[in-house]
């Protein structure tokens, strides 16, 4: 994985949060305005759910097949998330530097950690939730996981919101439209980044004065 060869324009955003914070409902919007960012499917041991189609929201696949793709280096990062094995492929982030301006990654605190180790230009946003009680009860409404893992995931909350201080910006999402609001205000302040407008600044500056 060589940062080098980034496009300066190029966006690397990950969006981070406890189970049931409304990142996934907070980067779908994101997909859907910002359809030039791609966004970045992991690859994961944990079961489809009935709203999940294999290759869409993920790679379904099972732990054989994923402890090989660790063995052959074919993942940028992976990590052990609520009792799952979750990764995200370099072909992935091959593809979006390929074909799109930026990259969308909905992955845990270790895989954010892992990704920024290694792309040093990678934003990093957590979402939280405005209390824990809310966070039980989105995770329970959403009805997606069993009583054992709903408690595990809820247990594990704590120790991924301890890491806050890792990421660069922090949104909490009481009011989803305030919360998103935000999250593409991040999205519009990163563009406006100076090292992705050098190519731009370098252009202005080779213009020739017949060209005014
Ligand atoms: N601001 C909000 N107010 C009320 N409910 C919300 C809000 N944001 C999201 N939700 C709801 O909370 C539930 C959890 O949201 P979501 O699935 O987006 O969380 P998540 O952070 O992606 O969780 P996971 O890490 O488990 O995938 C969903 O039912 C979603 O509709
Ligand atoms: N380190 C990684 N974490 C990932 C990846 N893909 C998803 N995730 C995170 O796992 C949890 C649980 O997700 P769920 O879909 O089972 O609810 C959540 O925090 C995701 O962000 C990945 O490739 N690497």
């Amino acid at each position: 994985m060589s940062s080098e060869a980034a496009d300066d324009d190029f966006l690397l955003l990950i969006v981070s949060s406890p189970s049931g914070a409304g990142k996934t409902t907070l980067c779908s919007r994101l997909r859907s305005e910002f359809p030039e960012l791609r966004f970045s499917v992991s690859h994961t041991t944990r079961k489809p759910r009935p709203n999940e189609v294999d290759g869409r929201e993920y790679h379904f696949v099972d732990t054989p097949t994923f402890e090989q793709m660790v063995r052959g280096n074919a993942f940028a990062e992976w990590a052990r998330v609520h009792g799952h094995l979750y990764g995200t492929s370099l072909k992935e982030i091959e593809l979006a530097r390929t074909t799109a301006r930026g990259i969308l990654f909905d992955i845990d605190y270790q895989g954010a950690r892992q990704i920024r180790a290694a792309l040093d230009e990678a934003v990093c946003v957590f979402i939280l939730p405005p209390t824990m009680a809310e966070l039980e009860r989105r995770l329970r409404g959403r009805g997606t996981e069993d009583e054992q893992a709903t408690l595990r995931r809820l247990q594990n909350a704590r120790g991924e919101i301890e890491h806050y201080g890792f990421f660069d910006y922090v949104i909490v999402n009481d009011e989803v439209d305030r919360a998103y609001d935000q999250l593409r205000a991040v999205v519009f302040a990163e563009r406006c980044r100076r090292r992705r407008r050098a190519r731009m600044c370098e252009r202005l500056l080779t213009e020739r004065r017949s060209e005014r």
